[in-house]
């Protein structure tokens, strides 16, 4: 059996990681061996089979008896251990959800739905580092896949609706934190109906303009409120979370030489876990939507496309449907005034699960495999 590294296991990519390998049994055919930054000597977490207690996930000597390692510790754990490990003459499998690698040329970034022959490729030529992309990047992917392997885009335009989770769980507690705080403020007028609705919505709007409102995270309000920026600038005018389309997608879909052309603007909602993004894209020829959704639906198991009817988008195509699951549903899919080429669509996936943990735990899987 291989032994496995697990690192980052408790944050909350991590968690979800750990539950889908528990799920799906992944433990019982490696030995893992747990790794922490801060709780060296605690008991491992529970997997249904004995295991050592933690060990230093900075402990070179350690890391370097593993075959494979699999971190969700974050970029800047990845940024000091990685270089030295490998420094010290280790080449075993390294697979990673932080971003500092993506774009390296000895690394692939895996999403094996879209594609496992760059990735099998990779291996059989001694690549030993694969990167999770971009949630938005492998969310897209997955619902577009068939469009792509096609070769039926000209170019993409997702406008992103991302979720708190995004930006990480004390995120997700302050939206929470600051939709309890609204409706605090504004209890006793909601519950009398009598009570005027101007006042009730002049008072939240100064609620959300005011320090009472919790933004220690967010730095402005999100709950009753959006935030049109995600991650630093960079110099084009984009987000650095824009700028990852393109070259995210490209990489993933082995491209980068001919870039099919990904650009739009990355917005912060108020969901809890799941990104939805509207999608405008320019097919290279006038395909009819009938035959569009029939290649979305065949390009793999968990693309599932909704009619283009309000009462199945409504209930089908909404975070609040999605969250939890590794269903990628795609709808909204008809074709744009500006011409028969052009052709719109919107799509949600849960962020943490196929935009973060479930191509990690998909590759450690090719690589028992190989
Ligand atoms: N959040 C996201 O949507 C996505 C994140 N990623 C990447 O994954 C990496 C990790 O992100 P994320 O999981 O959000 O990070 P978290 O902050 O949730 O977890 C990171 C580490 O924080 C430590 N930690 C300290 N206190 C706690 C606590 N109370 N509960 C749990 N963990 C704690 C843990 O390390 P220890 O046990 O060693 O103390 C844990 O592994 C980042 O690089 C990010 O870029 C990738 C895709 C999506
Ligand atoms: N930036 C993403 C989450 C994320 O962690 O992305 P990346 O893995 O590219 O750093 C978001 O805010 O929704």
């Amino acid at each position: 059996m291989k032994k496995v590294g697990l690192v980052g296991w408790r944050g909350m990519v991590g968690s979800v990681l750990m539950q889908r390998m528990r799920d799906e049994n992944d433990f019982a055919t490696i030995e893992p061996v747990f790794f922490t930054t801060s709780q060296v000597g605690l008991a491992s977490p529970e997997i249904g089979k004995p295991t050592d207690t933690l060990k230093d996930a900075f402990a070179i000597d350690d890391l370097q008896k593993m075959d494979i390692i699999i971190t969700c510790q974050g970029g800047d754990y990845t940024n000091e251990v990685y270089p030295k490990l490998r420094a010290s003459g280790w080449n075993g499998y390294w697979i990673d959800a932080a971003s500092s690698l993506r774009m390296k040329d000895d690394a692939i970034i895996v999403l094996d739905p879209v594609n496992k022959d760059v990735v099998k490729q990779g291996i059989t030529d001694g690549v030993k580092t694969y990167v999770g992309g971009n949630c938005t990047v492998s969310l897209l992917l997955m619902a577009l896949g068939g469009l792509f392997e096609a070769d039926l885009i000209e170019w993409v335009t997702p406008h992103t609706y991302q979720a708190a989770s995004g930006a990480g769980a004390r995120n997700m507690r302050e939206l929470i934190s600051q939709m309890g705080s609204i409706k605090d403020l504004v209890a006793d007028k909601l519950a009398d109906p009598a009570s005027a609705i101007l006042e009730i919505d002049q008072q939240v709007a100064e609620h959300l303009r005011s320090d009472a409102l919790p933004t220690d995270q967010f730095g402005a309000a999100l709950a009753g409120s959006l935030i049109p920026w995600i991650d630093v600038p960079m110099p084009s005018g984009q987000s650095k979370e824009e700028w990852k389309a393109q070259v995210e997608a490209n990489k993933i879909l082995g491209t980068s030489e001919k870039q099919t052309p990904i650009d739009g603007l990355c917005v912060r909602i108020g969901a809890m876990r799941c990104h939805s993004q509207a999608i405008t894209m320019k097919l290279k020829k006038d395909v009819p939507v009938e035959e569009i959704e029939r290649i979305l639906a065949a390009h793999n198991e968990w693309v599932k496309v909704i009619p283009n009817e309000r009462e199945a988008t409504v209930s089908e195509l909404s975070p609040a449907k999605v969250t939890g699951t590794l269903s990628i549903p795609v709808g909204r899919i008809r074709k744009l005034s500006m011409g028969p080429e052009y052709v719109s669509a919107f799509t949600v996936g849960d962020q943490l699960l196929w935009g973060a943990a479930e191509p990690l735990r998909r590759m450690l899987n090719i690589l028992q495999e190989a």
